[in-house]
């Protein structure tokens, strides 16, 4: 049965010891590692009272260890007398030299640093093409082929639902094959590297002196396992222009140093101009880097100043935003995405065999929770007959409404509203009322898909009460923690045992079972992984009291879940991706 977990604000309070006090922030990397340790602990048997154990060896002493796992975290573990090690940039089969620099004896893991490889696993097979992997916190995969990354992802997303959804192994299906990028180097359109003040600058700045810079400071990533800054001349991961960028604002940096008085995070993000093939001349600006696209062609530039406006392009749709407000990064896979969540929202609904012949209502409608400047509402628009946006920042919501208006999407199907997610469902209205808010539309649970894209600290309990109380047919929720989704995902399938209570502290159920989960390898060469999550309502009809939908599902008269069936939802699949091409044509 899944354990009990009371909601506690993101913090996850694991049982402590006399040498243990703190708390770990929940889905962050030291609680995806600790889950991790203590899972190889327990499978090698390791885990034992202290004093059974060898003395751990001193600190900076170097250690040769057999790596016999990938973590979620992208580090190598190795088990040794008692104790798991953590080695960054290995591969499962290496036999490493690693250095330690910190022991979590309660824990019974230690930090190391890699620093040779003595015999290479079979799996280390790639030339890493950045000359400072090994180094920079930033990648943990250059040494691994493609395919293979693919493989450890779908690893990460299968943990993160059997180690933090607290749900039983069979609610969670089996894991898809993650989905690949189409740029594996090359892809980022945005970096931020940075460089630290100069020693003493903080006195200087406190007591109104302009601080002194001896050098040029280092101007890059954090160095792996440090508070150092590494200077970086090249990041591969990053687009070409975001690259020819860097060049250039290393140089403006190094030639105005002086006129800094405290170290700086720089942007660098890509910008898009979509141009007639014609508009192309020879003599380009060298900061340019022209892309033919077939019938036209993009010129991409790199911003540096927070303010400006970056312009993207994602299939045909276009989006305008200030260079340092969120976008996503990679935009090579964007397209596949949105593609997939359509496929899966207009697709056949049910695995489940059918007793009834009952038409299902179709989904109509799109609310996009945590919409930032409308990447999912515009890009999914054509699909649905409305669409609704929301997000906490005003000005991300500024942005979707201009974007939607450069995507000529009128106000009265594509709505946007700058609110809290936790107070979304007040204004979006279930019954055939209409609502100012929502643009006149009318949003019924058992007609509607809910995108959910929250921060990596996932969402707050207030909104997944809510959700459950609107109760849409389908939920599709995408996060670039998987861990924190796992937990959220827990909450909207699990039996009431998940630790998330309503107002009066009793336990909510669940509405919902796990249709199809997978990653998206929105970050190559990195350990990151984007999950998605496709959910539909269980019970025969969307909008009933849970309980209810229960008592008729133990009845075994619930087979059918709302939705359409597949036949209605290819051909509405066939008029809504015909309707995409003409609002494309029109943009
Ligand atoms: C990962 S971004 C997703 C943005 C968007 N889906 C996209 O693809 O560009 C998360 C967004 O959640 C928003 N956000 C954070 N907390 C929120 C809250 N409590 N209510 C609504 N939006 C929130 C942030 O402003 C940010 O735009």
């Amino acid at each position: 049965m899944a354990q009990k977990r009371a909601f506690n604000e993101g913090k996850r309070h694991f049982k402590k010891n006399k040498k243990q006090k703190a708390s770990v922030v929940e889905g962050s990397n030291e609680d995806v590692l600790l889950a991790d340790v203590r899972r190889l602990l327990k499978e090698t048997k390791l885990a034992g009272s202290q004093e059974d154990k060898a003395e751990l060896p001193a600190h900076h002493s170097e250690i040769e260890l057999d790596i016999h796992s990938l973590s979620s975290t992208g580090d190598g573990l190795a088990h040794k007398d008692g104790q798991v090690y953590v080695v960054p940039f290995t591969a499962l089969g290496d036999t490493v030299t690693a250095k330690v620099f910190k022991h979590v004896p309660e824990e019974s893991y230690t930090l190391t640093d890699f620093l040779s490889v003595k015999h290479p696993s079979p799996h280390r097979t790639e030339t890493p093409r950045c000359p400072y992997f090994m180094q920079c916190s930033g990648c943990q995969f250059q040494h691994l082929p493609y395919a293979y990354q693919l493989e450890h992802k779908k690893t990460i997303v299968e943990k993160a639902y059997a180690n933090f959804s607290n749900l039983p192994a069979s609610s969670i299906p089996a894991v898809g094959e993650t989905i690949g990028s189409p740029l594996q180097y090359g892809y980022r359109t945005k970096l931020t590297p940075h460089f630290d003040g100069p020693p003493g600058g903080r006195r200087d700045n406190r007591q109104g002196k302009k601080v002194t810079w001896g050098e040029v400071p280092a101007i890059g990533f954090m160095k792996k396992g440090t508070r150092k800054t590494m200077d970086i001349e090249e990041c591969p991961i990053g687009t070409e222009s975001v690259q020819r960028g860097l060049r250039r604002e290393r140089e403006r940096v190094k030639q105005n140093i002086d006129q800094y008085q405290r170290g700086a995070t720089l942007l660098l993000r890509e910008s898009t101009e979509r141009a007639e093939k014609d508009a192309q001349t020879k003599n380009e600006d060298e900061d340019v880097v022209v892309e033919d696209m077939g019938d036209h062609i993009h010129r991409k530039t790199c911003i540096t100043d927070n303010k400006a406006t970056s312009t993207e392009y994602v299939d045909n749709f276009r989006f305008d935003n200030p260079a340092g407000a969120f976008f996503q990064n990679n935009n090579s896979i964007l397209p596949l995405i949105t593609q997939y969540i359509r496929d899966n929202i207009l697709g056949p609904i049910s695995s489940t065999p059918t007793t009834t012949t009952t038409p299902q209502p179709k989904i109509k409608n799109l609310i996009d929770a945590y919409c930032g400047s409308g990447f999912f509402t515009i890009a999914l628009s054509a699909t649905f007959t409305h669409t609704i946006g929301i997000d906490i920042a005003a000005q991300s919501i500024a942005s979707a409404r201009h974007n939607a208006d450069l995507n000529s999407l009128p106000a009265n199907s594509t709505t946007f509203l700058a609110a809290d997610a936790n107070d979304l469902f007040a204004s979006i209205p279930n019954s055939d009322s209409s609502s100012s808010n929502a643009g006149g539309a009318s949003f019924a649970p058992e007609e509607t898909v809910v995108v959910i894209d929250p921060p990596r600290k996932g969402c707050d309990a207030g909104f997944i009460r809510q959700l459950l109380r609107f109760g849409p047919a389908r939920v599709v929720y995408v996060s670039c923690n998987v861990h924190t989704q796992a937990r959220d995902v827990g909450w909207l399938v699990g039996d009431g045992g998940s630790g998330l209570a309503d107002e009066e502290g009793l336990p909510v159920r669940g509405l919902y079972e796990i249709e199809s989960l997978r990653g998206f390898d929105f970050f190559p060469m990195t350990g990151h992984v984007e999950g998605v999550a496709v959910l539909r309502r269980k019970g025969k009809e969307a909008g009933k009291d849970p309980v209810e939908v229960e008592a008729v599902a133990a009845k075994g008269n619930a087979a059918t879940p709302d939705g359409q069936d597949s036949a209605s939802g290819a051909a509405h699949h066939a008029a809504a991706a015909e309707q995409s091409s003409s609002t494309a044509a029109a943009t």
